[in-house]
């Protein structure tokens, strides 16, 4: 059973959130955030997604909002730095906001730039966390499968963790796995999963190693760990650059897996310069603690969006809902 839109219309608050670097080519993130007998939740689908798509985020919001979180099987998520596709003079001041992080996920194959402006990024981040620290890269599918396999060998040598979605389609994802098998670095789905019409069919042809799981895009915490029992393949629990309340969703998330082998992408808040709350989802000792954050009122109103903005965006909501309540009655 859905709660009513006027409900939850009534609570709707738009903020715009200041990015500390570009992200997504954008230098502002946007979210709606309301208020369920749960606590404060968030809806915040990328804006060129189409309702349909939107509409599954909603029911993420709705199900943290109104349903009980599982039970948790541990306090802290270990939490990775996400490096976006800055310039390499960037990389340790970006680095130095994600606190005690031995993790980092480095944004690659960004439009525009050039393979060296990659490996001159990777070289810069592999210098800052030393021999310990853990590399994974994020094409969001922007080789394909000739690039991505050039791409691994020049920066094999920085040890990847492994490689996520280097290429666009579920085929070319299995075509690379095969070609880079040999040097022991494992591929990672992302859009594969959370974009897919069947997000299982990545793991079920053998295409991925790993899979990257956002709450939001996956309808939520409740239909989230479905989909990784059904998987059966490690998960790295990631966020959608989400505000603190999205963050606590996902932290939710990864304490109610058995199994948490990798640092989760749950780290985004240190993008952010500022957050709706005055004790925001930031890590600590390379960890978060799992917990809904205060909201403030005071920072709904200081970061409130535009008027036409937060219109657009309870307009968005609103078809969205209606896909929902469509979908619910068929
Ligand atoms: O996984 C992380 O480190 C952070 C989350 C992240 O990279 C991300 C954030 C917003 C949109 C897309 C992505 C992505 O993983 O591709
Ligand atoms: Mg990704």
């Amino acid at each position: 059973m859905l709660p009513r839109l006027a409900e939850i219309l009534s609570t709707t608050r738009v903020v715009a959130l200041p990015l500390n670097a570009r992200f997504r080519g954008l230098w502002e993130r946007e979210a709606v955030l309301f208020e369920g007998p749960q606590g404060w939740t968030e809806f915040s689908p990328f804006t060129e997604y189409y309702d349909t798509e939107a509409s599954v985020w909603l029911a993420a919001a709705i199900d943290f909002g109104y349903n009980e979180t599982p039970a948790l099987h541990r306090t802290h998520v270990p939490v990775n730095a996400t490096v976006p596709a800055v310039d390499v003079s960037e990389v340790s001041l970006v680095l130095s906001a994600f606190n005690g992080c031995r993790t980092a996920k480095v944004k690659v194959a960004e439009a525009g730039q050039t393979l060296a402006e990659d490996v001159a990024r990777v070289r810069a981040v592999r210098e800052v966390l030393g021999v310990e620290g853990r590399i994974r890269i994020d094409a969001n599918g922007g080789w394909n499968v000739d690039e991505a396999e050039r791409a691994v060998h020049a920066l094999a040598d920085f040890d990847l963790e492994y490689v996520e979605q280097p290429c666009a389609t579920v085929e070319e994802l299995a075509e690379l796995r095969k070609r880079i098998k040999y040097k022991g670095i494992p591929v990672a789905a992302d859009e594969s999963v959370r974009r897919a019409e069947d997000p299982l069919a990545v793991a079920r042809s053998g295409a991925a190693n790993i899979l990257v799981i956002k709450a939001q895009p996956l309808g939520g915490i409740h239909r989230a760990l479905d989909l990784v029992a059904e998987a059966g393949l490690p998960v790295v629990v990631s966020s959608a650059l989400d505000t603190s309340v999205g963050l606590s969703m996902g932290l939710h998330l990864a304490g109610a897996l058995a199994e948490l082998n990798y640092d989760c992408g749950l780290g985004t808040g240190a993008l952010l310069s500022n957050d709706v709350s005055e004790d925001p989802l930031v890590p600590v000792n390379g960890m978060i603690e799992i917990r809904r954050p205060a909201v403030s009122e005071a920072l709904l109103k200081a970061h409130a969006a535009e008027k036409d903005r937060a219109n657009w965006w309870r307009n968005r909501l609103t078809r969205a809902y209606k896909v929902l309540t469509a979908a619910e009655r068929a």
